[in-house]
């Protein structure tokens, strides 16, 4: 990327984005996207969620330039996938999902050699400041074969970065990886997007995608069914549970009436009310009427997890997500 040049608002902007793979003998056609708008401002940590078979590898390959779409445009850093496709390229850098091994280099060859196909002059190159970041330097000589599954895959975001790309998309990078490995590479991702550099990735991990994104898209079905800063999404489900221990032993949870009450382990029960229709004073005070004495209480803030589900799985229109 030229220093001169303006940066671009957006990262990567996606518009009424469409794909559906051709069919054969055997299988019918399958739309995997159906009109994806997706804007990626620069500079954030975005996260890409979605059940199996959602359609987040099918929007990056497009990206990628490895699928092509069948309708639909995308930009990245400002250059059309169309009609500037190098330039677009040239801006990211992909992490693929399985991991490819070059079992005829070391960690460093492969780096220079990669390095080599983007066109970076030998002076410009950063394979050792690569392999120390990515805690790789000991390994710099061995055979790639040799290294561990998270080495390579480490070794793989290394790879993505050679060419010194402002966007970085890591898709389920961490698929396999130990939590030692993994607490390494987001410390890492965390790091080069404090310097700038976009992130986006896919994960199953939806805790880290909490823990680590800013902004989050959920994608079902072929479809972005929400996309929001994190903690307005994690608002938007705006269920509230309060968990009370009784004093002594009930015969079973008690029926509140405007609550819904589940029972918990060890004679405690969950009620659920609505953050900004109910508070936990309310809650308390129904459970005070229906004669049980509070030993303990606790609240529960709903996690990404019931967000992802209450916006994929809990509406009741809509079949289960895709499987392959
Ligand atoms: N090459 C292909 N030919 C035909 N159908 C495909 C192809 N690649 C993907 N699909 C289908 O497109 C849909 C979206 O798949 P995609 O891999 O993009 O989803 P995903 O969200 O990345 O899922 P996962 O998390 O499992 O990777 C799925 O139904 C899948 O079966």
């Amino acid at each position: 990327m030229s220093a001169s040049e303006p940066l671009p608002a957006n990262a990567i902007e996606v518009r009424g984005l469409e794909k559906t793979y051709a069919g054969s003998k055997k299988a019918p056609p399958k739309t995997a996207l159906r009109g994806v708008d997706l804007v990626i401002p620069r500079g954030s940590m975005f996260g890409l969620l979605g059940p199996n078979g959602a359609g987040k590898s099918t929007l990056i390959n497009i990206l990628a330039g490895v699928v092509n779409k069948t309708g639909g445009t995308a930009s990245i850093w400002g250059r059309d996938i169309d009609k500037q496709p190098r330039d677009a390229r040239a801006a990211l850098g992909v992490v693929p999902q399985e991991i490819v091994a070059d079992v005829f280099f070391t960690p460093r060859e492969a780096l220079e050699v990669q390095a080599g196909f983007y066109g970076v002059p030998a002076n410009d190159r950063r394979s050792d400041e690569l392999l120390a970041a990515l805690g790789l330097t000991d390994k710099a000589h061995a055979y790639v074969r040799a290294l561990s599954g998270g080495m390579k895959r480490r070794l793989m975001v290394a790879k993505a970065l050679v060419h010194n790309p402002p966007i970085l998309i890591l898709d389920e990078p961490t698929a396999g990886v130990d939590v030692e490995l993994r607490r390494q590479l987001w410390e890492y991702v965390r790091r080069i997007n404090a310097e700038g550099v976009t992130i986006l990735l896919t994960t199953h991990y939806l805790e880290e995608a909490q823990e680590l994104c800013d902004t989050i898209a959920i994608m079902n079905r072929g479809e972005v069914v929400a996309c929001e800063p994190t903690p307005q999404l994690l608002r938007r489900l705006d269920t509230r549970n309060v968990v009370v221990t009784p004093e002594g032993e009930l015969a079973g949870p008690p029926a509140l009436s405007g609550f819904e009450v589940t029972p918990r382990p060890n004679g405690a029960f969950a009620v659920s009310y609505k953050k900004g229709q109910s508070s936990v004073e309310q809650v308390l005070a129904a459970v005070r009427a229906a004669g049980v004495t509070i030993a303990d209480i606790s609240t529960e803030d709903p996690d990404l997890e019931d967000v992802f589900l209450a916006l994929t799985y809990g509406d009741a229109t809509q079949v289960s997500p895709t499987r392959d």
